[in-house]
């Protein structure tokens, strides 16, 4: 049986005329942590939607857990959370707990009733992200770094062997982004969740990932976090387009 679970071959990807991406291949095994770092406008988002199977590429292969993209049927074992979850008004008419629910709705089909199996799956992932004291609260009262774990258990309920993340702590304040990214660590060491994560964060995250890709349209480096390290200033500023100093200790503003 094969531990590969996304495998990209040669994906190049045009809009009009113009190459958002080119000729980038990466694999992602069993229980790993990739950071996908890179400058605005890189492609990063651009080969997230090809992942997920929202668009398809000019050129190149996908392969999900071992099988062609186009024959893949089992959208659960993939939770996918986005920058934009965490944009609850206080008028929101759902409960943590309703929200968490709702990410069984793929696998039970719209109309059909949630059970007793399924609240206790609901709450048992708002226990992996710490919030299960908090499942009978309106979504729209908590901060935006409690949603985006109450987004995350939403995506766990359905047992995922990935979890795809882009941006997931835009609009969390700073003091929070690293206990989430502590927590995103957990998931990984202690249920073996392969994550792949596209931030800005690159101080904060390459600490914590257990593999990062440097794309900039192509892949200017990837591999485990120890040769990352190895990476000089000058080398990863030369890739990244603009100068990069790493920052150490407290100095963790994002760079851009
Ligand atoms: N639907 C589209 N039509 C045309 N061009 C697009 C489209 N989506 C993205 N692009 C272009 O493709 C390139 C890569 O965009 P993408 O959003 O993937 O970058 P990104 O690394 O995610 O950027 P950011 O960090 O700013 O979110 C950019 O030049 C962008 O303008």
């Amino acid at each position: 049986m094969t531990n590969s679970i996304i495998n990209l071959e040669h994906i190049t990807h045009k809009f009009n005329h113009s190459i958002a991406l080119s000729d980038v291949s990466l694999e992602v095994k069993q229980g790993e942590f990739w950071a996908l770092i890179g400058p605005n406008g890189s492609g990063k988002s651009t080969l997230l939607k090809i992942i997920l199977g929202l668009l398809k590429p000019s050129q190149g292969t996908i392969e999900l857990f071992g099988g062609p993209i186009d024959s893949f049927n089992q959208q659960q074992r993939i939770g996918y959370v986005s920058q934009k979850s965490n944009a609850f008004t206080t008028k929101f008419p759902a409960t943590v707990l309703e929200v968490v629910k709702s990410g069984l709705t793929s696998k039970k089909g719209l109309f059909k009733r949630f059970n007793k199996e399924d609240e206790q799956r609901a709450i048992d992932a708002l226990h992996v992200v710490k919030m299960a004291d908090r499942k009978d609260e309106s979504i729209g009262d908590l901060s935006g770094g409690q949603q985006q774990r109450v987004f995350i258990a939403r995506a766990l309920v359905s047992h995922p062997d990935l979890l795809i993340m882009d941006e997931p702590t835009v609009g969390i304040d700073r003091q929070n982004v690293e206990s989430f990214y502590s927590m995103l660590s957990e998931l990984n060491r202690e249920y073996g969740i392969a994550i792949l994560l596209v931030t800005h964060e690159i101080d904060v995250v390459t600490k914590l990932a257990t593999h990062i890709a440097c794309l900039n349209r192509s892949i200017h480096f990837h591999g485990v976090h120890a040769d990352y390290e190895k990476m000089s200033e000058t080398e990863l500023s030369g890739w990244y387009g603009h100068p990069i100093r790493r920052l150490h200790q407290k100095e963790t503003e994002p760079v851009r």
